[in-house]
This record gives structure tokens, C-alpha cells and sequence, in this order.
């Protein structure tokens, strides 16, 4: 198992923070407490071997990360960090009506987090706001069956 799980969340209105806070509840019915950040502040010495992540983002402007999670992928890039003791997960907030660029900012970490040799665990799960169902509404179903691949990985 890992030692702990943090979500880390890119959001410009809120709602991917939405997602992360019922992810936790999920994974803490579990037995599994996860800790919720806001990608704001955060740079890559924040991802720790041993450590678990679920990366909760939104896709904004030309299929581009939020304005809060710039800083980090970027210091990502900067760092190159080593991140093979790392599992990942990814959470993708997107609208299909822009297709061209439908949940790219989950792409987008999903191969940071891939070039410095993390794992990811499960399928990145992208959530279609054009469908209306809402995207809290998926995430606790997503947060379970993720949280049994971990244990199993
Ligand atoms: C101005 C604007 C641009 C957007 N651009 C994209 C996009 O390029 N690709 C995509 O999949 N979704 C796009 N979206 C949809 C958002 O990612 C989606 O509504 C998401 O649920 C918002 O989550 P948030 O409140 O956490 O930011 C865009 C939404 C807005 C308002």
C-alpha cells in the first residue's frame, strides 16, 4: 500500500475542487484519508516515493491547465524530478463541445507525471460537462474502483 494519498487540484471556478472533496469522502469510507491541495502554491517537492496522487484538473483557454496549476506543472518541468515511486491517478474535468482540446490539461499531467516515471493507476477517467450529469456525481464510483486497482498495484 502507499503511505499516503493527496488530490491535488486545478480548478478556475471550483468545481474539480467539488470532485477532489467527494473523492475523499469515498476513499476515507475506505479506510483511506487523502489530503486535498490546491495546486496553487505547490511545486514538485511535494510529490514524496511511497506517496499516492490523484491530480483533479479542468482544461481552460486552448486546452490549457488552469491558471492555478501552471505554476506546478512548470516547476515539474523545471525539477525533473524522480517520480518512479510514485502512483498516480487523474481526474479530468473537460466539455466535449471543445473537441479538439477535450480534457487536455489532464493529458497534459498524465505525461509530466509519465516522463519522470510515475505510475499511473487506472484508466484517466474524463468527465464531459456537455453530458449535464455532474461531475461529483462520478467521482465517489471512480474513487473506489481507483483506490482497488491501487491496493492490488
Ligand atoms: C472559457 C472556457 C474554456 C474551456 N475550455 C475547455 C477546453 O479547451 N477543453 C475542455 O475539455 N473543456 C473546456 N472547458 C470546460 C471546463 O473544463 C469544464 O466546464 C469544467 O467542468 C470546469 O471545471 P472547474 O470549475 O474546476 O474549472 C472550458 C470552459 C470554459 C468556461
Amino acid at each position: 500500500m502507499v503511505d499516503q494519498i493527496k488530490i491535488l487540484v486545478s480548478t478556475m471556478t471550483g468545481t474539480a475542487e467539488l470532485v477532489a472533496e467527494e473523492i475523499a469522502d469515498a476513499l476515507s469510507a475506505k479506510g483511506e484519508e487523502a489530503e486535498i491541495l490546491l495546486m496553487d502554491d505547490l511545486g514538485a517537492d511535494i510529490l514524496k516515493n511511497g506517496a499516492a496522487y490523484i491530480i483533479c484538473t479542468s482544461t481552460y483557454g486552448q486546452g490549457d491547465i488552469p491558471d492555478n496549476g501552471q505554476a506546478f506543472i512548470n516547476n515539474l518541468s523545471l525539477a525533473s524530478p524522480d517520480l518512479s515511486g510514485i502512483k498516480y491517478g487523474v481526474f479530468a474535468l473537460g466539455d466535449l463541445t471543445y473537441d479538439q482540446t477535450f480534457c487536455n490539461a489532464g493529458n497534459l499531467f498524465d505525461a509530466a507525471f509519465q516522463k519522470y516515471g510515475a505510475t499511473r493507476v487506472g484508466d484517466i477517467i474524463r468527465h464531459d460537462a456537455s453530458t449535464g450529469e455532474l461531475p461529483e456525481d462520478q467521482a465517489a464510483e471512480w474513487a473506489e474502483e481507483w483506490l482497488e486497482k491501487l491496493r492490488a498495484a
